[in-house]
């Protein structure tokens, strides 16, 4: 039997007295992988914010599983995420930056992000600030930071945006290896090719509804 990772319980998110979403009830299930679908602006980020609560609902409920949750605790401690990109401290380093973000839970090794940066094509003994990164470089630090930690779930907003081709296919197989390790998955991309690719289920927003396929 599958599991249930999150679930949303007739969730109703407004901004403003604009209603985004209204009712939406749907379930995530342990070690799958889904694709959010829906044009720009349907509401696929603040979708993914709701997600890790970040962001929450007008009415209704997230629920996150127990074993997701720290003890005593409200937001997940086991998701990896990418949605808004974290905030990075511009004038120190890549490797730098992870350190600082990795010693909050105290989880994964130099030696590990290391590796995983080198992986990514970037250069863990850079001294470059990350001011001065490029997009593409930027984006393969995002990934870093929401893989680093082996989450159990992975929210990723648009991984592949600025990446060069065979970033693109690094960062596929990257998924792939989360995928045979059994964690659950949402991410977006506008290449509905990668999503189909990648995919077993789709999360669709249309209107102020969210469909699962
Ligand atoms: N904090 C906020 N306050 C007011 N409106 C917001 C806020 N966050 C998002 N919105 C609005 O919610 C709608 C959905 O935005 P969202 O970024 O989730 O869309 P999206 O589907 O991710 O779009 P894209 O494909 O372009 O990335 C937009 O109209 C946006 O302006």
């Amino acid at each position: 039997m599958t599991a249930t990772v999150l679930e949303f319980r007739d969730v109703t998110k407004t901004f403003r007295g604009t209603v985004l979403f209204e009712n939406v009830s749907f379930s995530l299930e342990e070690g799958k992988t889904y694709a959010l679908r829906g044009p720009n602006g349907s509401g696929k980020s603040v979708l993914m914010r709701l997600m890790t609560r970040i962001t929450r609902p007008n009415a209704g409920e997230v629920i996150v599983a127990d074993r997701y949750l720290g003890k005593g605790r409200v937001f997940p401690d086991s998701f990896g995420t990418m949605i808004d990109g974290p905030a990075y401290l511009p004038s120190i380093s890549g490797l730098g930056n992870l350190l600082e973000l990795a010693r909050i839970r105290n989880r994964v090794s130099e030696e590990e992000i290391r590796a995983l940066m080198l992986t990514l094509g970037l250069d863990p003994d850079s001294r470059k600030p990350v001011r001065r990164y490029s997009m593409g470089m930027k984006q393969k630090l995002s990934i870093c930071q929401a893989l680093m930690e082996s989450p159990d779930v992975l929210i990723l907003d648009e991984p592949f945006n600025a990446l060069d081709d065979r970033s693109v296919e690094i960062v596929k197989d990257l998924i792939r290896q989360q995928q045979l390790a059994h964690r659950t998955i949402v991410l977006t991309s506008h290449n509905v090719a990668d999503l189909d690719e990648l995919a077993h289920h789709s999360l669709v927003v249309r209107g102020e509804a969210v469909v699962l396929e």
